[in-house]
């Protein structure tokens, strides 16, 4: 079976890399030519681990080329995978014009039957909606079925998420198709959930909300925690032993960032609303979501007296570790909160770059840790990547000027941190 894949950002070279080794052939297709240039040559456009060594695999064995030529490549293709991005309007909606435009495209070029497979988180009913942008789009009837499968892998661990996924979830109606999407992921070991096509896209928005729900509800219980002395962690980790909790997205933090959770917690909330049910508890998620860093900045501040012509070294900025992704990173909340405060900011992350449009006297990237430490006053981590884990930081304390360290994701060890002589502070961490 040839396999299209629509769409080659972190989900679409995923998917088509994970089928390309399950042995199917892959076409990845998507109008930005700098991008499928820059993967035809084995070079992937944003930091993935893992994905760098499987694309040079796979262009090699020929299981995977990619075009930005969609007649040929919609013709030549058995099943088609919608992995565009379905990115916030102005209202919170998810917007579909990516959606709507390759499904034209699908039914100008198509021949002959097809299944096509949204993996794009798309609000309730637009698999309908799909099929009738493809009719539409047809000069000659041609059939099709269309499947809703909805991908839950995680930036930083994509790969891993996509070949071990927890479930697949398939939404629809016409066995042939369920058939054909048996096959395709038959080599991986995973539940097959399959049901109707608006379950699973709801079942897509039901999870990342419930996981953010997750976090946002440790996140204000952290800062109960923060005023009765008692250690959130050791909370979290507590509850976590109950099966029926789970030990999962139960970190408190400076709240949730990324592509994902934010644009589709507001997309439930528009749906809601259209739908005239109430999601009172989402609400709040984000309230708390976007309270957690200035709550956290604010305590902060008074442990070092002020922000105003502090040195202060930013490490971290990326939404979470192990990706470049700086989309919702509360990093960028933190920056914009102490520039106004008056602070000189150095940052460091280890693959994401600040926009050089932000950059400033003020505020510069450095490429070294010990260029960020270097006479600053304080530290705050913004993303628990390994390197700020392994640093010697007994060692660094000798380049900074004040030993504040403000630890947004609890991952540095406080007691060590503290007999070293830093001034550590956490997340609702009472130290012991
Ligand atoms: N990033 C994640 O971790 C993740 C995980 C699960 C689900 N999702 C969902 O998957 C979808 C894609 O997310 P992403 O992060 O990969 O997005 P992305 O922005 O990284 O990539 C989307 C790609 O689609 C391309 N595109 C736009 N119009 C196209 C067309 N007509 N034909 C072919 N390609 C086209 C764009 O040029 C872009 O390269 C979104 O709906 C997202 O919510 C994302
Ligand atoms: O206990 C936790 C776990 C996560 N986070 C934060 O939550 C955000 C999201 O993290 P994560 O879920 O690991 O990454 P994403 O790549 O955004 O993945 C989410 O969003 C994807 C896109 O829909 C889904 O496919 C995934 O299943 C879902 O986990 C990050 O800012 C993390 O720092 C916490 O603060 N505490």
């Amino acid at each position: 079976m040839n396999i299209l894949i629509m769409g080659t950002g972190y989900v679409g070279v995923t998917t088509g890399l994970v089928f390309a080794e399950l042995g199917w052939n892959v076409t990845g297709l998507d109008p930005d030519q700098k991008k499928t240039q820059s993967l035809s040559q084995g070079e992937l456009t944003f930091y993935e681990p893992g994905l760098n060594t499987l694309l040079r695999e796979h262009l090699q064995s020929g299981r995977i080329r990619f075009t930005s030529e969609p007649e040929m490549a919609v013709r030549d293709s058995n099943i088609i995978f919608l992995c565009v991005g379905t990115p916030s309007d102005r209202d919170g909606n998810a917007d579909l014009q990516f959606i709507r435009q390759a499904s034209e495209s699908i039914g100008r070029y198509m021949q002959e039957y097809k299944v096509i497979a949204i993996k794009s988180t798309v609000p309730i009913g637009t698999n309908h909606k799909l099929s009738q942008w493809i009719t539409n789009a047809q000069t000659v009837p041609v059939p099709f079925d269309v499947v809703s499968n909805p991908e839950f892998l995680r930036e930083g661990s994509a790969l891993h998420d996509a070949l071990h996924p927890d479930r697949i979830i398939i939404g629809c109606e016409s066995d042939h198709a369920i058939d054909v999407m048996k096959t395709l992921y038959e080599k991986i070991q995973s539940p097959f959930f399959v049901t109707k096509p608006k379950t699973a896209e709801m079942i897509k928005y039901a999870s990342n909300a419930f996981l953010a729900t997750k976090i946002s509800y440790v996140n204000e219980l952290s800062r109960l925690c923060e005023n009765i002395e008692v250690n959130i962690s050791d909370v979290a980790e507590g509850m976590g032993m109950d099966h029926r909790i789970g030990p999962h997205f139960l970190r408190a933090g400076i709240g949730y960032g990324g592509s994902c959770f934010p644009k589709d917690i507001n997309a439930m909330l528009y749906m809601a609303k259209q739908y005239g049910a109430e999601l009172s508890i989402l609400e709040k998620v984000i309230h708390v979501n976007q309270t957690q860093y200035s709550h956290y900045l604010k305590i902060w501040e008074q442990k070092l007296g002020t922000f105003r012509d502090k040195k202060i070294a930013i490490l971290g900025i990326s939404f979470k570790p192990d990706t470049d992704d700086l989309r919702e990173a509360p990093s960028i909340s933190i920056i914009e909160h102490l520039l106004e405060s008056g602070a000189a900011i150095r940052v460091h992350d280890p693959a994401a770059k600040l926009p050089p449009d932000l950059l400033s006297e003020q505020l510069l990237q450095v490429d070294l840790l010990e260029e960020a430490l270097e006479q600053c006053d304080a530290i705050i981590l913004c993303s628990e990547w390994e390197h700020y884990k392994k640093a010697d930081w007994t060692r660094l304390k000798a380049l900074m000027n004040q030993h504040f360290v403000f630890d947004g994701r609890n991952v540095l060890d406080g007691n060590q941190m503290t007999i070293l002589g830093y001034h550590y502070y956490g997340i609702g961490r009472h130290l012991h």
